[in-house]
């Protein structure tokens, strides 16, 4: 995250409350015969997704992109998507599944695999909006969203310094 950039933290109840609104919203969509869960940062809406709906067949793609600075770099598949799960439509009754879209490369890459799946994420960000069908909550582009997964209780500075 640069100094620019805003930052949106969230907690395990706020992601849990998000990713089942995804659900209820996903709900009206289907029926989806199987999830493909982006790795990693899918793995925890898919689940949460997954258990609404009723899905039982999951599936990963297992894609890389950001370090550890938040930088993005080249896009990496490390794992594609198994012959059974993509069918023979291309993902058609296929629900994809990640935690965010934010400049929409990985989820091009994942729509490139799977054109006529439904791509759904818990958040998105302007510059990834339109790869995505179905999302809950929309932020800025410079906004860095921090998920539960990645973080932890920490002392915070007032906001005006002082003692
Ligand atoms: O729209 P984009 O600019 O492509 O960014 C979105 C992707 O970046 C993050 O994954 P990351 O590559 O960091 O891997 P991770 O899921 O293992 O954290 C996030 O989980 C999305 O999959
Ligand atoms: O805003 C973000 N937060 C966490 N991971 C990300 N990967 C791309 N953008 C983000
Ligand atoms: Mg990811």
């Amino acid at each position: 995250m640069s100094e620019s950039q805003k930052a949106f933290p969230v907690s395990w109840d706020q992601f849990h409350r998000d990713a089942r609104a995804l659900a209820w919203r996903l709900h009206g969509e289907g029926p989806f015969d199987a999830v493909v869960c982006v790795t990693r940062g899918g793995l925890v809406p898919a689940a949460i997704v997954a258990r609404e709906l009723g899905i039982r067949i999951i599936e990963t793609v297992c894609i890389s992109s950001y370090g550890h600075d938040n930088k993005q770099g080249a896009l990496q598949v490390l794992k594609g998507i198994a012959k059974e799960v993509e069918g023979d439509a291309k993902g058609k009754r296929v629900l994809v599944v990640d935690d965010l879209v934010d400049t929409g490369a990985t989820a091009r890459l994942v729509r490139d695999m799977l054109p006529a799946a439904h791509f759904a994420t818990v958040y998105a960000k302007p510059q990834g909006r339109p790869m995505v069908d179905t999302f809950i909550t929309e932020v800025s582009q410079d906004t860095w969203i921090f998920f539960p997964w990645d973080t932890g209780l920490a002392f915070q500075p007032p906001i005006r310094p002082g003692d």
